[in-house]
């Protein structure tokens, strides 16, 4: 891809997605610019993936043909104000953040804009990302097309009707947070029954990357899966009794709506 892309904010999920697309390969480390307020976070960006940085968001507006707003949501409106004269006739603007609809940016930019409201997740950084995808009403087919491949080139996408955004923020965009803690319970429990840390970790971590490939390979319902592994009188069984009797999957499921509801009242 030829375009010059910018990021606004070098954080972790600015970090995430600069380094899941250099690594792919997709764009050239030089066509890529990345602001941020804090040098610290740039000076990381540029030796780990040999970017362009600065401190002044115009210098980003000016340059960039497709610019990745990867700021917090609170900041959104300020940052915004300070590029809004500066960006290219034909920007495409990408927004990541929870809870700012594509009505909120278009607003907050004054004027007709081409964007694509997404919501990505930190495994972008690994090549193993999921991005939900919305355009708006002003955006070509080929440009959409092109923000698609950015976000193919560091995992899997799916384009979705805004109205599900929230719900993709909480199994999809907040999701690697709750698995991380699933890893890190396994691992505590596998050291106190003696693991050693480092080998509990690699363990819970490769047991949860082969169970969500055996769901996206096998296609076969989960609910089959787990039995597949619960051999009766089995050991699996009594972990799962144990589970379903402290509400594992209640935790769960009222977790992640809480996590939508946040989303919708941002
Ligand atoms: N983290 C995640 O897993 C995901 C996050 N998102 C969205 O991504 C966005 C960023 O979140 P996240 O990366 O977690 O947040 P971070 O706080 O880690 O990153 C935001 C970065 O932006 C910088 N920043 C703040 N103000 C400005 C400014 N005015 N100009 C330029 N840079 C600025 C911050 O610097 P400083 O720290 O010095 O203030 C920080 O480095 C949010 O909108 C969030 O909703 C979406 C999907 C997943
Ligand atoms: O916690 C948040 O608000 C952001 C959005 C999705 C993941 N992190």
């Amino acid at each position: 891809m030829n375009k010059v892309i910018g990021f606004i904010g070098c954080g972790n999920m600015g970090r995430a997605m600069i380094g899941g697309v250099v690594k792919s390969g997709l764009l050239k480390p030089e066509n890529v610019i990345v602001a941020d307020g804090y040098k610290g976070s740039l000076d990381i960006a540029s030796s780990e993936y040999g970017v362009n940085t600065t401190m002044d968001n115009k210098e980003v507006a000016k340059t960039s043909d497709i610019i990745v707003l990867s700021v917090k949501p609170n900041v959104y409106n300020s940052v915004i104000d300070d590029i809004k004269d500066f960006v290219k006739e034909d920007v495409v603007i990408v927004s990541i953040a929870a809870g700012k609809t594509i009505k909120d940016v278009e607003g907050a930019f004054g004027k007709d804009i081409k964007m694509v409201r997404t919501m990505p997740n930190t495994p972008a950084l690994v090549g193993e990302g999921m991005t939900g995808i919305c355009p708006n009403k002003n955006i070509s087919k080929e440009e959409v097309e092109e923000v698609v491949n950015i976000f193919k080139s560091f995992g899997k996408i799916e384009i979705i009707d805004e109205k599900l955004m929230e719900v993709f923020i909480s199994t999809s965009g907040s999701s690697p947070a709750y698995v991380f803690m699933f890893i890190e319970a396994m691992a505590d429990a596998a050291v106190a029954d003696g693991m050693p840390r480092n080998k509990a970790y690699k363990m819970a971590a490769q047991a949860v990357l082969g169970s969500a490939k055996m769901v996206l390979e096998t296609g076969k319902h989960p609910g089959e899966l787990k039995d597949m592994v619960c051999s009766p009188g089995g050991t699996t069984i009594e972990a799962v009794a144990t589970l379903e009797e402290y509400g594992f999957r209640t935790a769960v499921i009222k977790g992640m709506r809480e996590c939508t509801k946040k989303a919708k009242n941002m």
